[in-house]
């Protein structure tokens, strides 16, 4: 090969003859032109071969699309899918977001790409406040990932983990029946109401009694304004979340103030642990000592670090309490406008639970109404109703669109729920099509009808279903078996405008009055 190479370029360089050198000057000419040909079509091939990117706004230079979105998110996607198609895209800062808003594509993302699109691109108030991200919310897909999923899975949301800690539910629910009873008659916030009962309820199921007496409550009570600021940070919009190259100036403040709330709640969890070591409880039933145990396990596969611990017990707080709130608030709201509703799910109750006892988590099975109830009132108002943004780990394809690797994915399921292709009358408070012999019939909350998904679906879906199950149907059961709930000053209509943020909520409080409807006034005691 050598050689050969060699007498060409000798040929070249000493050619005399008149024929060699116009055959040198056309080669000289043509040779490069070749390259670049060659080169362009190249170049275009393999453009033509990759798939454009969704249709969507161009946005302005620098900053995007940003000056442009609504701040209520979820009814802006879903008037920007009215227009663009059920993918498209926009650019915020320097992020690429992607919204899907089909049965169809949604299934494309997480069944048949789901280990691709299974990252996270966690926000900075997020990362500050869970370590750099360890939790299981914010952490990418991985070994550590998995191991934490399933620990959550088997250690503190099993079936027979949730039943032996149903006795620190119970006692919240127990004490917000007797604090409503005193109420009888009165205005009563059903929002705070919840709040109180669930995160209560979250608590104890954290870390139990623990802390006793004074120090108890006073660890409650600020643990809950603690709790209260995280949610409050988490859901803020962050500008150095959309321009990495500002993040440094934190021009908001978000994160020295997530850092000092953070701070706080290390000190109060780090109580908790102190406690925990000294043994004060020794048959502790609560996820905290479950998940200390995990700490001491030789097992790699199975061992946690004590960071994890407290990031998993973030998850649980933040996971837990603002969507259930937000859950039990949406139904009891739509209850509440709907009186015919409302007379059918308190003839269930008294017909399954009985006028002379108090709900149990064993009745809310044969609550058949009630749970139809709760899932029509998910399909109109999803807590979360985006989910949590997937990220791609390399680049991919959806719908014959390129999704480019990093991106935000955004999944619409607010517009899916809403969608006359997929529901009929789907603005409509109707929970008869979830009841046996209808349409939905066997809608669940797994995850498999792509049509109906507000808990998510794939790998990343919720692993809480368990827990919230429990805890929203029997604080909602309670509320509506123990009390006559009316509207205040003959009100008929409940207001049922949204605000977004970490978790949609109603945007002005619910009201309503409480008359109590139990035959033994015992059934309303409660003692600590
Ligand atoms: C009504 C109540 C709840 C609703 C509507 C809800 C909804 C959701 C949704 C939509 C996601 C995102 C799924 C996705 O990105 O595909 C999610 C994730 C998550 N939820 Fe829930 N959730 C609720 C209650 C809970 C509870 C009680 C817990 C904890 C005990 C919890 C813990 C989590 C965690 C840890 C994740 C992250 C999962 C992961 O990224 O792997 N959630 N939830």
């Amino acid at each position: 090969m050598l050689p050969e190479a060699t007498s060409v370029w000798s040929w070249w360089r000493s050619t005399s003859n008149k024929a060699d050198e116009t055959s040198r000057n056309i080669l000289t000419i043509f040779v490069p032109l070749f390259i670049v040909f060659w080169f362009i079509f190249a170049v275009r091939k393999q453009n033509k071969e990759k798939p454009p990117l969704p249709p969507g706004p161009r946005g302005l230079p620098l900053v995007g699309y940003l000056p442009f979105l609504d701040s209520n998110l979820h009814h802006c996607f879903k008037k920007m899918a009215s227009l663009y198609g059920p993918i498209f895209r926009f650019r915020l800062g320097s992020e690429e977001c992607i919204v899907v808003s089909s049965p169809s594509l949604v299934k494309e993302v997480v069944r048949d790409h789901d280990v691709v699109f299974a990252n996270r691109a966690p926000l900075i108030a997020a990362k500050s406040l869970l370590f750099g991200s360890l939790d299981i919310a914010f952490s990418d897909y991985g070994v550590e990932w998995r191991k934490m999923r399933k620990i959550f899975a088997t250690e503190m949301l099993s079936n027979a983990r949730l039943d032996a800690s149903y006795y620190l539910r119970k006692q919240h629910v127990k004490k917000m029946m007797n604090e409503t009873y005193e109420k009888a008659g009165q205005l009563v916030n059903i929002g705070d109401l919840a709040f109180l009962t669930l995160v209560g309820s979250v608590m104890n199921m954290v870390w139990g009694d623990t802390l006793k007496g004074d120090e108890g409550s006073v660890m409650d009570s600020e643990f809950r304004a603690v709790v209260d600021e995280q949610l409050k940070l988490l859901g803020a919009p962050n500008i150095s979340d959309f321009f990495p190259l500002l993040a440094r100036f934190d021009l908001q403040g978000i994160q020295r103030r997530m850092r000092i709330i953070s701070k706080r709640n290390e000190e109060i969890y780090d109580k908790a642990i102190n406690h925990h070591n000294a043994g004060e409880s020794i048959q502790r039933k609560d996820f905290l000592g479950h998940l200390m145990q995990l700490t001491k396990c030789e097992d790699h596969a199975r061992s946690l670090t004590l960071p994890q611990v407290k990031a998993m017990l973030i998850d649980v707080v933040v996971g837990g309490t603002d969507t259930t709130v937000a859950m039990v608030e949406w139904v009891m709201a739509e209850i509440l406008q709907h009186p015919e509703v409302l007379r059918k799910v308190q003839e269930e109750l008294t017909e399954i639970v009985g006028l002379n006892k108090t709900v149990e988590e064993v009745h809310l099975p044969e609550l058949k109404y009630l749970n139809a109830v709760a899932k029509e009132s998910l399909r109109l108002h999803p807590p979360i109703p985006l989910l949590v943004p997937h990220c791609p780990s390399e680049p991919s394809t959806i719908g014959g669109y390129s999704i480019p690797k990093g991106a935000r994915v955004f999944l619409n399921l607010y517009t899916i729920q809403r969608d006359p292709h997929n529901w009929e009358d789907p603005l409509l408070f109707k929970p008869e099509r979830f009841l046996s012999g209808s349409a939905a019939e066997k809608t669940d909350y797994l995850g498999n009808h792509f049509q109906y998904l507000p808990f998510g679906s794939g790998r990343r879906m919720c692993p809480g279903i368990p827990l919230a199950e429990r805890t929203t149907m029997l604080v909602l059961a309670s509320m509506l078996h123990g009390f006559q709930w009316k509207l205040p000053n003959g009100t008929v209509e409940v207001d049922l405008s949204e605000k977004f943020g970490i978790v949609v909520k109603k945007s002005k409080p619910l009201f309503a009055v409480p008359s109590p409807r139990l035959s033994n006034l015992d059934l309303y005691s409660y003692n600590n």
